[in-house]
């Protein structure tokens, strides 16, 4: 049965992944969390902070519930205090947020970093202070968004290559403007 055909609630599989239909409009894939030992769950699981909001955001979940001075080009493991269960056939991206990048000069330099579906060890973000001054991470601050998106997996064959048009063309060889 196609997605839209579906009228109640339920579950349906496409290609390799399981959607959650809660209704006839609104498809939501289930992501299941989890607590690393000691973490503060008082912090919630990561939210949409807007109904249009295509990241939630992940908070620092420090362990001595203290805060990480972060100097000017160092960088840290941040624990989430949560580990994480994405369905077959989609992954999380972890991606910066502007407003600290544009203030301060934190970004992810792995970005966006990549949560694959079959892992289940702690959640951790890697930040990056490229900013001028240092950058204190409080316990609980929301220093990043995961974004959830659809994974295509290829199969991969060594074989002759179709002609194009471009051909071997590129790095700027359209020119500039
Ligand atoms: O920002 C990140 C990036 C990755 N991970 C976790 C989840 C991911 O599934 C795993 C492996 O990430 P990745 O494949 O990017 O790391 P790798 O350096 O290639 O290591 P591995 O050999 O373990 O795959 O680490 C995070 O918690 N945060």
């Amino acid at each position: 049965m196609s997605p839209r055909a579906r009228r109640g609630p339920g579950t349906v599989r496409v290609a390799r992944a399981e959607f959650r239909y809660l209704n006839q409009e609104e498809a939501q894939v289930a992501i299941a969390f989890d607590w690393v030992a000691g973490a503060d769950k008082g912090l919630g699981l990561p939210r949409y902070a807007t109904p249009g909001a295509a990241g939630a955001d992940l908070r620092a979940n420090l362990p001595d519930r203290g805060e990480i001075v972060l100097a000017p080009g160092a960088r840290v493991l941040v624990p989430t205090g949560l580990r994480i269960a994405i369905p077959d056939g989609f992954e999380v991206q972890v991606r910066p947020r502007s407003g600290l990048a544009l203030k301060h000069g934190i970004t992810l330099p792995n970005t966006p970093g990549t949560i694959d579906s079959d892992y289940r060890g702690p959640l951790g973000v890697i930040v990056m202070n490229a900013g001028e001054a240092d950058f204190v991470i409080a316990h609980g601050d929301r220093i990043a968004q995961m974004v959830v998106a659809p994974v295509v997996r290829a199969v991969f064959r060594e074989g002759p290559l179709d002609e194009t048009a471009r051909g071997a063309g590129g790095f700027g060889s359209t020119g500039r403007g």
